[in-house]
């Protein structure tokens, strides 16, 4: 299957979800998540909203907060349609839909950060395999933003999926960024043959 076929299939399961599997996955996912000592040692944090049957990052965004760490959501730029920012995200942010109709902070650059600054990124994703591989909705957005993560220790890009994500091998173009791993309802795949961090 082709990439773009492959993320419409995935897109299909995780929207096939139940609600109740929705919350359980939420839970599930802090659970994993909780036991990495690349989340323990993270103080800034990359999040999402949870947006057409992503799993949600809702719990694991309280647990960074009760437990002082900072948490960004990805904005998009105003006027370069390829770039995203990460805004400093706390319980008093006010949200407004994006283009894509999923609800984002109002760009104030004030309360940015260089992605370099992040410590740990958790990404959403359409389909993933073992070995690091990732698709996204097809924007580019993240493989652009963490290019630089080739040659770079910090920070730690993450993805965050169903179990129903997982594919034996998700077809790489040249540009896209290998993760570190995933984290699912059910367990945390550590990605083989990358470099130590
Ligand atoms: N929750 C969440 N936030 C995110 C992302 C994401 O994947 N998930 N992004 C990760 O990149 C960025 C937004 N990227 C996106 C790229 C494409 C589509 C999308 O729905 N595309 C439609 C057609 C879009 C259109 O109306 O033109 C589609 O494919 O059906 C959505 C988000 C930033 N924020
Ligand atoms: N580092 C980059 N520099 C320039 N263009 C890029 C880069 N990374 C990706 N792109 C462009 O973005 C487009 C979408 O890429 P791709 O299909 O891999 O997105 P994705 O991984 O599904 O989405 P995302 O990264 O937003 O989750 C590609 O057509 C590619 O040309």
């Amino acid at each position: 299957m082709d990439r773009k076929a492959l993320r419409s299939a995935l897109r299909g399961r995780r929207r096939a979800l139940s609600e109740f599997q929705q919350k359980q996955a939420a839970v599930g996912v802090l659970k994993q998540l909780k036991q990495l000592p690349e989340f323990s040692r993270s103080q800034k944090l990359a999040v999402y909203l949870a947006n057409d049957g992503e799993i949600s990052p809702e719990c694991i965004v309280r647990h960074a907060w009760n437990e002082g760490k900072s948490c960004y959501l990805p904005v998009l730029d105003n006027h370069d349609k390829t770039k995203m920012h990460f805004q400093r995200y706390t319980s008093e942010t006010v949200l407004l839909p994006n283009r894509f109709n999923i609800p984002e902070p109002i760009l104030d650059l004030s309360l940015c950060i260089p992605a370099t600054e992040l410590d740990l990124v958790l990404m959403p994703l359409t389909a993933f395999d073992v070995s690091g591989g990732r698709l996204g909705m097809g924007g580019g957005f993240y493989d652009r933003a963490f290019s630089f993560v080739k040659t770079a220790t910090k920070p730690v890009l993450m993805g965050l999926a169903h179990e129903c994500q997982k594919i034996e091998s998700v077809p790489m173009a040249d540009w896209d960024v290998l993760i570190s791993g995933v984290v699912t309802e059910d367990k945390a795949y550590k990605a083989l043959k990358q470099l130590p961090k």
